[in-house]
């Protein structure tokens, strides 16, 4: 396994915030982490990426604890897609692409030629080719996000970790973004890449067809496959509303909130009456 946690608790100094997390992800692998907000899933991510100590437990990388790892080994082998915000300085995305080489340049090296290649292919899987000398920071919020994916290709790492990825997409650009994750973990190279993403969105993991880490209040409520983890019960617990999963007519499944009221009304007919 290219990334594992082992009884992981996470946390800010002695402010622990989650506990007894095991995950793997490997090549060719979905892993999407599900569960409400503040449950600890940016914490955990952080941790992952080796950014902040674990309380205790273990992240191993390519097999060896990622506390005894630089930042360049590490980002030879995870690649990270944080959420697109306007940076403070333009730079064309083309640039901003070439960031991701970094990690294989040595310690004064300027990309070359085929730096800008591997940059430049990357783009053109994207379907970003026409950004190349746009101004990053006058991008929208989805043209934004497919160049730091795109820089994460760059990057060449056979790990993809991402940071509610379709946060700030339209629909249509929800759908193009993961078509391309689910055309990384199939990659060309045989047994593609692994990818690890957060969402607030069940019916992607579905989309994905991934494995599924359920968190509640920093702990794992159920891991596995989307189809075993996401039932209605589990979502229901997680999330604190009744949902059910329903199956479309095309085989896929959809989870879906009740959304009437939940408490007996407050306003009985008496309060309408005019006094
Ligand atoms: N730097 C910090 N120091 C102390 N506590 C923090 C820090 N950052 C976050 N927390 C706390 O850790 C808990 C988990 O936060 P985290 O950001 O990991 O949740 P999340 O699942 O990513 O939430 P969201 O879905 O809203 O992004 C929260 O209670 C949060 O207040």
């Amino acid at each position: 396994m290219m990334l594992e946690a082992r009884e992981l608790a996470i946390g800010y100094g002695s402010t622990e915030v989650g506990r007894g997390l095991n995950l793997d992800a490997g090549g060719g692998e979905i892993l999407c982490l599900l569960g409400p907000n503040g449950c600890g899933k940016t914490t955990l991510f952080r941790t992952l990426l080796g950014l902040l100590p674990a309380l205790s437990g273990a992240v191993l990388l390519g097999g060896k604890p990622i506390s005894a790892q630089s930042r360049a080994e590490i980002a030879r082998r995870i690649a990270y897609v944080p959420q697109a915000h306007a940076p403070p300085f333009p730079f064309e995305a083309l640039e901003v692409v070439l960031m991701g080489r970094t990690a294989r340049l040595g310690a004064f090296g300027q990309p070359g030629r085929q730096d800008r290649d591997i940059a430049l292919t990357a783009m053109n899987r994207l379907g970003i080719a026409d950004l190349v000398q746009r101004d990053y920071s006058r991008l929208s919020g989805g043209q934004r996000q497919l160049v730091l994916i795109a820089r994460a290709l760059a990057q060449e790492a056979p790990l993809i970790v991402m940071d509610e990825p379709t946060a700030s997409l339209d629909f249509g650009n929800q759908a193009q973004v993961l078509a391309q994750i689910t055309s990384l973990a199939q990659d060309e190279a045989k047994d593609g890449r692994g990818v690890i993403l957060s969402t607030h969105d069940p019916d992607q993991a579905f989309a994905l067809n991934a494995q599924v880490l359920l968190m509640k209040d920093g702990t794992s409520h159920a891991h596995g496959p989307a189809k075993d983890v996401l039932t209605g019960a589990n979502l229901s617990a997680v999330y604190g509303i009744p949902v059910s999963v329903e199956n479309t007519t095309s085989g896929r499944k959809v989870c879906l909130p009740k959304l009437e009221a939940q408490s007996a009304p407050t306003m009985t007919s008496d309060a309408l009456t005019i006094a």
